[in-house]
């Protein structure tokens, strides 16, 4: 059994829809088929679940949400006219939204959540539709009936263990599966979204639940590529990646998976096939837990930006048990998550995403350093992005480092710090935002052009 996941640019149009239902009826182990709301049809296009929070953000400041509203069902509308389906199902699509929209707005968590994920929910009755409509055995199924629970964290839910059981019995509905992808339940009834871009999730929790052979994740790309197709034009396609290197180039910014939709597969021992939904018969890319080839020691190249760096420095910080201890409960008290920490002698450096922190809660942090922590100095630098090189192959590999540093020095771009991560492998080099692009251009060079893997 396999469980197939769309992602919102393979269901933003009536042509992808009929794509969509050509893959699913080739292969009849295609059992469950998650879905996502209608993404980008274009470049500059609007994906329904931006529309939503649009919508839901206006509402809750009492504001006018007509036009992001029509905007959202238009989209659906379009659809359902492009494929000739009835129109009571438009009819309980835009009345649903309607009523979400009006719904209760006294935890703003609660009424947000509910607006996203019904971007979904009514997507996944729209498929069922189309499959119904043309004589195919296909059924909506609802996270709640089918036992998807999750944490009650708003816009960042976590699967609660005893859904895979529950899940489990999907395996005896008859008939192809619809199932929205992005949210779930928690054990009050209440709905709940993952993060964004979480129907990676769902897909990964299904394929565990229900002990798929496979999850095939569909895209708009025939491979995951070693390093992003818009900072780098044709990248090397990447045929086989381990759980972890996938897991840490998403984590550090390969869009195309979630970091989160690793661990559901790789517990229950699934391979993930991630393929393009406009070239289905492109083997795509295979994510195992074991891969055989590891000569090269990098297979990726992912890069963020929007970073910043808490410099603390303090003359005997070696001698001083329990300093790191004391920085980061700081930044605990303003619930703040950190994503590296280099240190040496006297100083500890503290990388963290800045959009978590405005300009008075850095001014209070680093009055709390200074003041608690006696520090000698404590800086803050905005702006940075960090690169991450991923690859088995590294602990094996010796002067990986070293080849990445020259190639950025032969590129004029300053290294402002290096971190290499205790599992060996991954290395992370923070360079300012705007040599971004040209640092990850010189490392793909240096490592897939000048010398290729
Ligand atoms: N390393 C990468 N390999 C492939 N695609 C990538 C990579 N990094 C970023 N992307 C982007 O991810 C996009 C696919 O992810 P996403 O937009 O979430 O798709 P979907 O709509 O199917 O969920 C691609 O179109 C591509 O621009
Ligand atoms: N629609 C949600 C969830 C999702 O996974 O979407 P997509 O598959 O289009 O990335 C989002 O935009 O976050």
């Amino acid at each position: 059994m396999k469980v197939v996941k769309f992602g919102g640019s393979s269901l933003a149009t009536g042509a992808q829809l009929e794509k969509v239902l050509n893959i699913v009826m080739a292969d009849s182990n295609r059992k469950v088929v998650v879905v996502s709301a209608p993404g980008k049809r274009y470049g500059q296009d609007i994906k329904v679940t931006d529309l939503l929070i649009e919508c839901a953000e206006k509402a809750l400041r009492n504001e006018d949400y007509g036009e992001p509203l029509a905007c959202v069902l238009e989209r659906y509308e379009s659809i359902a006219k492009e494929l000739e389906l009835p129109n009571d199902i438009i009819e309980e699509i835009n009345d649903n939204f309607r009523e979400l929209l009006n719904g209760d707005k006294t935890s703003r968590n609660r009424y947000l959540d509910a607006v996203k994920a019904s971007g979904e929910d009514n997507n996944a009755k729209l498929v069922a539709k189309f499959f119904q409509s043309r004589g195919i055995d296909a059924h909506y199924v609802n996270p709640k009936d089918a036992g998807l629970f999750v944490t009650d964290e708003s816009g960042n839910a976590q699967v609660l263990p005893e859904s895979y059981e529950n899940l489990f019995s999907l395996r005896d509905r008859a008939g192809i599966i619809i199932f929205p992808g992005f949210f779930g339940f928690t054990k009050e009834g209440e709905v709940v979204t993952f993060s964004r871009s979480g129907s990676d999730i769902t897909g990964s929790i299904l394929a565990n639940g229900v002990k798929a052979d496979l999850y095939e994740n569909f895209t708009d790309v025939d491979a995951v590529y070693s390093v992003n197709p818009t900072i780098v034009p044709n990248p090397k396609e990447i045929t086989v990646l381990t759980y972890r290197e996938m897991r840490e180039l998403s984590y550090a910014g390969f869009s195309v998976f979630h970091d989160e939709a690793l661990i559901p597969a790789f517990r229950a021992g699934i391979p993930v096939n991630v393929k393009n939904t406009n070239n289905p018969s492109a083997p795509g890319t295979r994510i195992v837990n074991k891969r055989e080839n590891i000569n090269g020691p990098v297979v990726g190249i992912a890069s963020d930006k929007g970073f910043c760096s808490i410099y603390v420095s303090k003359y005997l910080m070696n001698r001083e048990i329990g300093f790191g201890r004391r920085l980061l409960m700081i930044l605990e008290d303003y619930g703040l998550s950190y994503e590296h920490t280099p240190s040496g002698i006297d100083d500890i450096t503290v990388i963290l995403r800045q959009n978590q922190m405005d300009q008075y809660t850095e001014e209070d942090i680093i009055n709390r350093i200074k003041s608690e922590l006696a520090a000698d100095e404590v800086k803050v630098e905005h702006d940075l992005a960090l690169l991450m090189i991923v690859g088995e192959g590294m602990r094996h590999n010796v002067g990986t480092t070293a080849r990445a540093a020259k190639a950025l020095a032969n590129a004029g771009v300053n290294i402002e710090m290096i971190n290499q991560g205790s599992s060996e492998v991954s290395m992370m080099f923070g360079v300012k935002e705007a040599n971004e692009r040209r640092a990850v251009q010189a490392i793909y060079e240096e490592f897939f052009v000048a010398v290729p893997v």
